[in-house]
């Protein structure tokens, strides 16, 4: 496991920006050959959107051949409901780069069948090749996507019952109204993020502090389910200084020493795991 330990949470954005831009234009997409990103929502991201939008307009980046899978999904949600992830990534992302709309997936909360739609979505994963680099965020209780506390590590996209630490989190975006936020969410499980090639999380805020501590000096556990991510060779978690306010200080100068040693020496991506 690699930890990017930047100053302030715009730096992470900005940092998180570049690296998935250098990794598309690294693997050079083709209409024969697609490059598959897994997306989050929330507030930690908007700051990566916006600085790739940027590297877009600015002609840098392209997503012509690049397909996303999304995350996560409230179950029944309008889908222009402006809290929906539909409306966040279309509104915050997908409209403003030149990506295909059908090279977009982001679960149906509203559908008919929900298990059909997770089983269809583990699907459409498959067949895009998989994940080649799976972008995510956390809760403060430490949950990636929605696997809640307590959620298999190997878990596959299903419907999940929401934890009252998440419902209280997310409050905030339904008018601090807890009975407002949708009880039940489709999301990938802690599995299917695991099969991604890369795993990029982003964690700011001195609020995250403690799940961001769970995550790397402890054990694997299923009661926080990023801890998962130690047992995948390639992930990469981006914090900012007040992300690691629980963490050991031996920790902290440790990855903050190999990361200077990355700017400085010039050594190159990928330098430890
Ligand atoms: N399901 C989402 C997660 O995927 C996201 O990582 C988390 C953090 O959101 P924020 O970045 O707003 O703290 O919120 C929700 O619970």
């Amino acid at each position: 496991m690699r930890l990017v330990i930047l100053d302030t949470s715009k730096s992470v954005g900005e940092w998180a920006a570049k690296y998935v831009m250098k990794r598309i234009n690294d693997f050079k997409p083709g209409p024969e050959r697609h490059f598959v990103l897994g997306l989050p929502t929330g507030s930690t991201p908007l700051g990566m959107y916006k600085q790739l939008i940027e590297f877009h307009k600015q002609g840098k980046l392209s997503f012509q051949y690049v397909k996303t899978f999304n995350m996560d999904e409230y179950v029944g949600l309008p889908r222009n409901h402006e809290e929906s992830y539909h409306y966040y990534m279309w509104n915050n992302f997908f409209k403003h780069i030149d990506i295909e709309p059908e090279n977009v997936h982001i679960l149906d909360g509203n559908a008919s069948n929900l298990v059909e739609e997770c089983n269809r979505f583990e699907r459409q994963i498959k067949e895009a090749g998989g994940v080649e680099l799976f972008i995510g965020g956390i809760g403060p209780d430490g949950h990636i996507a929605f696997n809640e506390p307590g959620s298999s590590l190997v878990s596959r996209t299903r419907v999940k019952t929401l934890a009252q630490d998440t419902l209280e989190a997310n409050a905030r975006f339904f008018n601090n109204d807890i009975q407002k936020v949708p009880k039940q969410a489709l999301t990938v499980g802690v599995g299917t993020v695991l099969d991604a090639q890369e795993v990029l999380i982003l964690i700011t805020g001195a609020q995250k502090s403690f799940a961001l501590y769970k995550a790397i000096e402890e054990g694997v556990n299923h009661m926080w389910t990023v801890s998962a991510f130690q047992q995948h060779a390639n992930t990469l978690m981006i914090c900012d200084e007040d992300a690691t306010l629980e963490l050991r200080v031996k920790t902290v100068k440790y990855f903050k020493g190999i990361l200077r040693d990355v700017h400085e020496l010039g050594i190159p991506d990928g330098y430890t795991n």
